[in-house]
This record gives C-alpha cells, sequence and structure tokens, in this order.
C-alpha cells in the first residue's frame, strides 16, 4: 500500500510537471528574490497566484491568512513564509472528507461534461477500475446528441468488460437510461455508470434533460445511491472553473473531475474549485491510461506541487 501510493505520489508529481514549473519557478524566485515581506513581495505573490490559476477568490484568502500568519510569528525573512504559503493553500482546499460512497452501495453515477473534457475516457477508466474490484458495472450511453460518443464508449465498456446500453443517434436519453436501469437491476449491478450530452450553450435544455434522466432513476430505481460529476478539462484554466459554476446551476453536483491535468501548466484551478466552489473534486486525469485516473487527495496535490525535482530525482 505505502508502494502504492509512493508509485501514485511519483506519478502526480510528473503529470504536474508544467504547473510546478509554473507556480514554484515563480515563487522560488520571489522568495529569494526579496530581501524582506513588503507590500511589493505579497503583490508579487498575488500576480503568481493569479497566473497559476488558483482564483481570484482563493488568491485572496490564501494572501490574508498568509499576512496574518506571518505577523503572529513574526517572520521577517520571505524564505520563512514558504511552508505557511504551503499551509495556507492546504487550507482554502479543505472541505472535509470526500466520499466515494457510491463504490459501497448499489449506485448510479450521472457523468457530465460539454465535448471533448475527457468524459468518455473518464467513465472508461473508471468503470476498469470499479471492474478490477470484481464489481458489476453497467454503462448507460445517454449522450444521444453524438453517434462516435457512444462507440467510443462501448469500446471502453468492452475493454472494461462492463455490460454497455446505448440507443439511436438523436433517441431520448432518457429511454437509455429507462434500458440501462432495467438492466442494472436485472443484473444485480453494483454500479451503473450513465454519459449524458452536456451542451451549456442550451442550459434550458440540458436542464430539462437532467431533470427528465433524474426523474427516471428517482421512479424505476430510487434505491440506488445518487452521484453526479461534472467532468473538466484542467487545461482551459479559469474556463473550467466558469463551466462548473454553470453546471452548478442545471444539477446537483456531488463531485468534480479534473482530466488533463498532465499537459498543462494550469493545474492550480483545483485549488480554485474546492475553494471557490466547495465542491470536491473527486478524481484527477494525469495520463491516459487506467492507472492515471486517481483519487483526489488535496495535501496530496500541493506536496506535489511543491517538490522540488532535484530532490525527486535523488529519490528515484
Ligand atoms: N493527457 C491526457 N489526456 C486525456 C486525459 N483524459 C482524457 N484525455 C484525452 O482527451 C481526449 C478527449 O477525451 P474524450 O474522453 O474523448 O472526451 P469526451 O469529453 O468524451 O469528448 P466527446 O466524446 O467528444 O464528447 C482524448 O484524446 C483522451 O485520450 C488525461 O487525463 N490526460
Amino acid at each position: 500500500m505505502a508502494e502504492e501510493k509512493k508509485g501514485f505520489f511519483r506519478r502526480l508529481v510528473s503529470g504536474l510537471t508544467k504547473t510546478r514549473k509554473n507556480i514554484v519557478s515563480g515563487l522560488d524566485s520571489l522568495f529569494g528574490g526579496f530581501s524582506r515581506i513588503d507590500e511589493e513581495f505579497y503583490e508579487e505573490l498575488e500576480e503568481i497566484l493569479i497566473m497559476g490559476d488558483l482564483g481570484v477568490k482563493a488568491t485572496y484568502s490564501i494572501l490574508d491568512d498568509l499576512r496574518q500568519k506571518v505577523k503572529e510569528n513574526h517572520i521577517k525573512e520571505p524564505m520563512d513564509c514558504k511552508q505557511l504559503l504551503i499551509d495556507s493553500i492546504k487550507e482554502q482546499m479543505q472541505i472535509g472528507e470526500t466520499a466515494y460512497e457510491f463504490e459501497n452501495r448499489t449506485s448510479v453515477v450521472l457523468v457530465i461534461g460539454v465535448n471533448g473534457v475527457g468524459k468518455t475516457t473518464t467513465i472508461g477508466k473508471l468503470a476498469g477500475k470499479l471492474r478490477s474490484e470484481g464489481k458489476k458495472v453497467v454503462i448507460a450511453a445517454a449522450d444521444t446528441f453524438r453517434a462516435a460518443a457512444g462507440e467510443q464508449l462501448k469500446e471502453w465498456a468492452d475493454r472494461a468488460n462492463a455490460e454497455f446500453i446505448g440507443g439511436q443517434e438523436g433517441s431520448d436519453p432518457a429511454a437509455v437510461v429507462y434500458d440501462a436501469v432495467a438492466a442494472a437491476k436485472a443484473r444485480k449491478a453494483d454500479v451503473m455508470l450513465c454519459d449524458t450530452a452536456g451542451r451549456l450553450h442550451n442550459k434550458k435544455n440540458l436542464m430539462e434533460e437532467l431533470k427528465k434522466i433524474n426523474r427516471v432513476i428517482e421512479r424505476e430505481y430510487p434505491d440506488a445511491y445518487r452521484e453526479t460529476l461534472v467532468v473538466l478539462d484542467g487545461t482551459t484554466g479559469q474556463n473550467a472553473l466558469a463551466q462548473a459554476k454553470q453546471f452548478m446551476e442545471a444539477a446537483q453536483i456531488t463531485g468534480i473531475v479534473l482530466t488533463k491535468m498532465d499537459g498543462t501548466a494550469k493545474g492550480g484551478i483545483a485549488v480554485a474549485i474546492q475553494a471557490e466552489l466547495g465542491i470536491p473534486v473527486k478524481y484527477i486525469g494525469v495520463g491516459e491510461s487506467i492507472e492515471d485516473l486517481q483519487k483526489f487527495n488535496s495535501d496530496d496535490f500541493v506536496n506535489a506541487l511543491f517538490t522540488d525535482d532535484a530532490k525527486e530525482d535523488e529519490e528515484n
């Protein structure tokens, strides 16, 4: 288990290389370049955090907290406030224990997200993980808006050996969900993963569609535990935050999946999401294989961001 955790941490550190360089190299020159903690120091810190995609709200809270800690602890040297900054970022991200209840109960997991964010891949990876734990999985392809979405999902379902229920292009998504619930009940599935179309440009339609899907699940599968995950593309930074806010208006979101965190300098968005929206990031994607979808832990994430390369190389 310890080995597994270490392996994951290493993958996280290497996946976050660009984000780490973006944020930490700026901070290192800030801590090294200033001889005292003054207004200019705080202004530069503010700029680094904003540019690192931590979001305006989280950045201001972190700065307020840091100012207070610096005062209380009578810190004079910029270098000495690095750990305080790390602690402040962690504190901003605290939203209590993240639950993964759906793994242990008969559940329906609705997955929402706009095209191209990595929704299909995420469902495929999740199905693979659940199957490897011996769980029975049904995948409902309720994104009937695009035929290609269903085909791609079927490939993942076949690979994971999960049951796949789809519909014709343009058919009623709620009808697919109805069929999938029937299949899940008949086969005593543990988890039903449900892909949905995420047409944000037409919020009213999206809301109606999700409501209809929810009605079917509530009526046909009242005992199923419910989870609604929004998938966001980590490379889009603040745009991902805006998308999350819009989805929050359309549905009761229980968690976020942040994908493509390996190829981006904008990984600070994970801080913005938890600090600003108070919704847990439940998984992050740091690559395209199944093991690259990982449960998110904010302390590990912040530690990975502040791990320096030289030390990592030494340990390896
Ligand atoms: N590097 C990297 N690529 C990812 C990750 N997650 C998904 N991708 C890639 O992102 C691309 C889009 O992923 P899809 O799963 O097809 O996205 P989608 O949201 O289902 O998109 P549509 O099917 O077009 O609606 C694919 O090439 C995936 O391999 C990740 O964590 N890291």
